[in-house]
C-alpha cells in the first residue's frame, strides 16, 4: 500500500497496515478447458495475508490455488491430444494466459508439468555465455536461429561510439570485455541474428524486441532476463528464465514448465496529469506486495490501461516481476496493431497476411466469463505520482506523502524490514519525501528508455536547468534507434543544455555491471525497476519513480512533485504510440520462397513416437538424501542481487561463485573481512549444506548464478515458505531442491536450525528428520522434477526425445501463423560487427497455409 497517503491528495489510499475493503476481490473457482478440466481440481483456500500480499501489510483475500498433482503417474511424458487447443461450442470462457498458453503446449505430463513451444528467444551477454557452453559440450546447434535475436546491454559503456571499432577494444573492463566478446563468438559460430554496438539497432533486450515487430501477440517470448515480462503489453507470455532454460530453448526451442495462476488487475477510470503507468504499476507493487503475484501471470485490464499506449503498457508489464508475477499481459487491441504497423518483422502493412494476423490478434481477449483466481481492483484517481521509498519495489508512497516509519507496519517482520530500509537509504522516519536530496538522476532502462519517456522528460525540462547539487544527470536511450529518433526531434538538446549527460543505448545505472554507477551513499531519482541495497552501485540509495518525476528531480535537486515543477499540459501521458523510425524492410521484402525453401529444409517426420535416434539423456549428480547442517536466515524477500551481487554476473563459467554468496552482507565493505555477525560467518553454519530462508526467497532477477553460488558454498537444499518463481526452476535446473515448507512443520526445522544440529532432507521419501532421527516434516514436491533430480537426469536431454512431437507443433505454426518462421534480416545489409547468413531450421510444411484466420 502506497504508504503517506490521505495528506491532501484526492483519493490518496488508506496507511499501510490497513484493510483496503474493495481493492480486493474473491473470485469464484477457476476452471480450466478441456483435458485440464477433468484433471485439475481446484481447492479453495483461505490464504492469510503474509502468504500472499506485501508482508508488510494485512490485507487478506481468498483465492484459489491448483491442488497438488493427484498421483505421481508416468515419469515420461504423456503423449495427448493437443488438436482440442482450438475453440468449440463445449469450451468454458478462458483468459488471455490460458489461449496463448494452451496454444503452445507440445506435451503434458500427468502432473501438470508443460513442455511449451517458444516463438521467441532474445539472448544477452550476462546470461548465455554458460548456455553456449553447454551446447558446444554436447554437440548441440541452436534448433531455431530464426526465432532467436542477440544484443549486448548490460555490460556496454555508455560513452561515445563515435570511434567504435570493436568491442574487444572498446569495453575496458576486463570481466565485461569476456562477456561481450564472448556472446559475439557465439552468435557466429551458432548463426544468430546479432545487433552488436556497432549496429544502430542494439540496446537493452527488452526495448529492442518490440521496436523491431520481433514481439508479436500471441507469441510465447523468452529470455534470459527478469524483465522479458515486458513484451507482454502485446499479448504475448512472456517471460524470463535462467540460463539452463537459455540452453535448453536453444537446443529444442521448447521450455519444460507448468501452469500459473490467473490474476487481474484491472484499472478503471482516468489518470490525473503527472500520473504516467510507471505510477500505475508502482501503487499496484505497493498493493500487491513484491510476492502478490507469486505463481500468477498478471493481467493488466481496464479502461485506464486501455487508454495508455504500447509504450507505456510495457512500462506496467516490464514490472509485473516486481510484483513477484511470472509474467503481465495485456489484450492486443487497436493502439498494438498500430504500433507494429511497418516494424520489420511485423507482417508487411496491408498485406493479405498483415490482415490474417490481425483477425487472429484480435481474437486474443479473455472471454466473457473467465474466471480468474486473483482479481485486483484499482481506481485510476486513486493513484498519484509515487516514488519508493526503501530497498524493495513495494516501498512506496505518494511523492506528497512522509518517509513511514515501524508504526506504520503491522508484523514484527515488517517492522523490522522498516528498520533496515530505513537504515541503508538514510532516512529518518516522518520526513516529508519532497524534503530528500539528491545526488544523481537516472532517465533509463528497459523501464522507462522509450522514445515516448524521453519526450516526457524533455518537456519537463525543456529551457530549465539542472539543480546545481546534481552530481550527474544521465538520460540513456533504450537503443540506437531512441538515440537517434530523439536527436532528429531535437530532444538531445534539450537535455544538453539542461544540464544532462546524453549517453548511447544500454542498460547503464540500471544495475552497476558497466561504468555507470552510484558511489556508496549516494541517492539517486530513477526511472529504473529495482532499488534492492547495492543496486546501483554498492551502498547507493535509489527512488524508483516515473521519467516526468524523475526530470522534476533533475530540476529541483530533490525528491520532487512533477506537478509543482510543470504545468499539467506539460505532464498529460502521450495517448498514441509514438512512432519512430525502425527502417523499411519488411518480412516480405527479405523473405522471398527461395529463403523459405532453404531454411525449412530440414526432414519432416509425422511421425510422432519418440525418435529412435533420440540424443542419450545426460546426466547431473543424483539428488536422494542430503544430512547437513542448516543454517536459519528467516528474512522475507531476499532477492538475488543479494545472493549474488551483479559484479559476480561477469563470469562466463558456472563454478566458483562460492565466496560471491551474500557478498555485500557476508564481508565488510572497507576490510573485506568477514561480517562476525553474518550468519555463514559463524559455526557450525560455515558448512551449511541447507539454508532455512524465508518467505518469497530468491525474488528479483533470474540470475542463475544465485544457485550456482549457493551450491558451491555447499547449500543443495533450500527450506522456505515461498519463492520467487524463476529462482525455483534455477535451483531444479542444477541439482538443487527447493522445498516450501509452512506453519510448525517450517518452525520444527527452523528450530533445528537455529539449534546447529544437523537435518536430514530424504527426496525419495519426501522426508525431513532431525539428527536423532525424528520425523520434523513431510513435504511435495512434482513427481517430474523429484524423478529428474532423484535419477540425475539432464531435461535437455528428455526434451529431445520428444522431436517428433515439437516438429509437428511447428508444422502447426507455420499453417496457422508462418509469420513467425525465418528471420527478416536475412538479405539485410548488416552495419552491425557480425555478419549472419542464414542458418538451416527444421522443416515445417508451408504449403498446406490455412484459408482461415486461426482464432484463439
Ligand atoms: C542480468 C539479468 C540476469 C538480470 C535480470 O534477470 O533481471 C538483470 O537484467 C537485472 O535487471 O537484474
Ligand atoms: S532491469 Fe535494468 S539491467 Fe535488467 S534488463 Fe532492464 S535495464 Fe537491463
Amino acid at each position: 500500500m502506497a504508504r503517506g497517503e490521505g495528506d491532501g491528495l484526492e483519493g490518496g489510499g488508506t496507511k499501510d497496515g490497513r484493510a483496503v475493503g474493495s481493492v480486493w476481490e474473491a473470485s469464484g473457482a477457476s476452471e480450466r478447458v478441456g483435458k485440464e478440466e477433468a484433471r485439475s481440481q481446484i481447492a479453495s483456500t483461505d490464504i492469510a495475508a503474509e502468504h500472499i500480499s506485501n508482508p508488510r501489510t494485512r490485507h487478506s483475500l481468498k483465492t484459489q490455488m491448483p491442488a497438488p498433482p493427484a498421483s505421481a503417474g508416468n515419469l515420461l511424458f504423456l503423449q495427448l491430444l493437443h488438436e482440442s487447443n482450438m475453440p468449440s461450442v463445449t469450451t468454458p470462457p478462458r483468459t488471455l494466459y490460458d489461449k496463448v498458453l494452451e496454444y503452445h503446449i507440445v506435451d503434458e505430463r500427468d502432473d501438470g508439468t508443460l513442455l511449451l513451444y517458444i516463438d521467441r528467444h532474445l539472448v544477452h551477454e550476462v546470461t548465455s555465455p554458460q548456455a553456449f557452453e553447454g551446447l558446444r559440450n554436447a554437440s548441440r546447434k541452436v534448433r531455431r536461429p530464426d526465432c532467436t535475436l542477440a544484443t549486448t546491454d548490460h555490460n556496454v559503456p555508455t560513452t561515445t561510439r563515435k570511434n567504435f571499432k570493436d568491442v574487444g577494444s572498446f569495453v575496458e573492463e576486463q570481466d565485461s570485455r569476456t562477456q561481450c566478446v564472448t556472446l559475439e563468438e557465439n552468435v557466429k559460430a551458432f548463426g544468430l541474428t546479432y545487433f552488436g554496438l556497432g549496429d544502430k539497432r542494439q540496446g537493452i533486450v527488452h526495448i529492442i524486441g518490440p521496436e523491431q515487430g520481433f514481439t508479436l501477440p500471441g507469441t510465447t517470448v523468452v529470455c534470459g532476463d527478469s524483465h522479458t515480462s515486458t513484451h507482454g503489453a502485446f499479448g504475448s507470455l512472456a517471460f524470463g528464465i535462467g540460463t539452463s532454460e537459455v540452453e535448453h530453448v536453444l537446443a529444442t526451442q521448447t521450455l519444460i514448465t507448468k501452469r500459473s495462476k490467473n490474476m487481474k488487475v484491472q484499472v478503471d477510470g482516468e489518470l490525473a496529469p503527472g500520473v504516467s503507468s510507471k505510477d500505475i504499476v508502482l501503487y499496484v507493487i505497493g498493493q500487491i506486495g513484491t510476492a502478490g503475484g507469486t505463481g500468477a501471470v498478471i493481467e493488466f485490464c481496464g479502461s485506464a490501461i486501455r487508454g495508455l499506449s504500447m509504450e507505456a503498457r510495457m512500462s506496467i508489464c516490464n514490472m509485473s516481476i516486481e510484483g513477484g508475477a511470472r509474467a503481465g499481459m495485456i489484450a492486443p487491441d487497436q493502439t498494438t496493431f498500430d504500433y507494429l504497423k511497418g516494424r520489420p518483422l511485423s507482417p508487411k502493412y496491408d498485406s493479405p497476411e498483415w490482415k490474417r494476423a490481425v483477425t487472429h490478434w484480435n481474437s486474443l481477449k479473455t472471454d466473457e466469463g473467465a474466471k480468474f483466481d486473483i482479481e485486483v481492483n484499482i481506481d485510476a484517481k486513486d493513484i498519484a505520482p509515487t516514488i519508493s521509498w526503501g530497498t524493495s519495489p513495494q516501498d512506496v508512497v505518494a511523492i506528497t506523502g512522509v518517509v513511514p516509519g515501524p508504526d506504520d507496519f503491522s508484523t514484527p517482520a515488517a517492522k523490522e524490514a522498516c528498520i533496515r530500509a530505513l537504515k541503508y537509504m538514510g532516512l529518518t522516519a516522518g520526513t516529508p519525501m519532497q524534503d530528500v536530496v539528491l545526488d544523481k538522476v537516472f532517465i533509463g532502462s528497459c523501464t522507462n528508455a522509450r522514445i515516448e519517456d524521453l519526450r516526457a522528460a524533455a518537456r519537463v525540462v525543456e529551457g530549465k536547468k539542472v539543480a546545481a547539487n546534481i552530481k550527474r544527470a544521465l538520460i540513456v536511450p533504450g537503443s540506437g534507434l531512441v538515440k537517434k529518433q530523439a536527436e532528429d526531434e531535437g530532444l538531445d538538446k534539450i537535455f544538453v543544455d539542461a544540464g544532462f549527460e546524453w549517453r548511447e543505448a544500454g542498460c547503464s545505472m540500471c544495475l552497476g555491471m558497466n561504468p555507470d554507477i552510484l558511489s556508496p551513499q549516494e541517492r539517486c531519482a530513477s526511472t529504473s525497476n529495482r532499488n534492492f541495497e547495492g543496486r546501483q552501485g554498492a551502498g547507493g540509495r535509489t527512488h524508483l519513480m516515473s521519467p516526468v518525476m524523475a526530470a522534476a528531480c533533475a530540476l529541483v535537486g530533490k525528491l520532487a512533485d512533477v506537478r509543482k515543477v510543470a504545468s499539467a499540459a506539460h505532464v498529460s501521458p502521450a495517448k498514441a504510440s509514438p512512432k519512430i523510425d525502425v527502417g523499411d524492410a519488411h518480412v516480405e521484402d527479405v523473405l522471398d520462397d527461395e529463403d523459405l525453401d532453404r531454411i525449412l529444409d530440414a526432414p519432416e517426420s509425422d511421425n510422432d513416437e519418440v525418435q529412435t535416434k533420440a540424443p542419450a539423456v545426460g546426466g547431473m549428480p543424483p539428488f536422494t538424501q542430503l544430512k547437513g547442517i542448516a543454517a536459519p536466515m528467516e528474512q522475507s524477500n531476499i532477492d538475488t542481487d543479494a545472493i549474488i551481487p551483479k559484479q559476480f554476473l561477469k563470469t562466463i563459467k558456472r563454478s566458483g561463485l562460492g565466496t560471491a554468496l551474500f557478498n555485500g552482507w557476508r564481508y565488510d565493505p572497507a576490510t573485506g573481512k568477514d561480517e562476525p555477525d553474518f550468519i555463514l560467518n559463524k559455526d557450525p553454519y560455515r558448512n551449511s549444506k541447507i539454508l532455512v530462508a524465508g518467505p518469497n526467497f530468491g525474488c528479483g532477477s533470474s540470475r542463475e548464478h544465485a544457485p550456482w553460488a549457493l551450491l558451491d558454498f555447499g547449500i543443495k537444499c533450500i527450506i522456505a515458505p515461498s519463492y520467487a518463481d524463476i529462482f525455483f526452476n534455477n535451483t531444479f535446473k542444477n541439482g538443487m531442491l527447493p522445498l516450501n515448507l509452512e506453519g510448525e512443520a517450517y518452525e520444527k526445522v527452523l528450530a533445528e536450525a537455529k539449534a546447529g544440529r544437523e537435518i536430514e532432507v530424504d527426496l525419495p521419501a519426501q522426508t525431513i528428520k532431525s539428527a536423532d532421527g525424528t520425523d520434523l516434516a513431510k513435504f511435495e514436491v512434482e513427481s517430474f522434477r523429484k524423478h529428474c533430480l532423484v535419477n540425475g537426469l539432464d531435461d535437455i536431454g528428455l526434451t529431445m526425445q520428444l522431436e517428433a512431437k515439437i516438429k509437428k507443433f511447428e508444422k502447426r505454426r507455420t499453417e496457422d501463423t508462418p509469420w513467425l518462421d525465418g528471420s527478416g534480416y536475412l538479405k539485410r545489409d548488416r552495419n552491425g560487427a557480425v555478419k549472419i547468413e542464414a542458418v538451416p531450421v527444421p522443416k515445417t510444411n508451408r504449403g498446406e497455409t490455412k484459408e482461415e484466420p486461426l482464432e484463439w
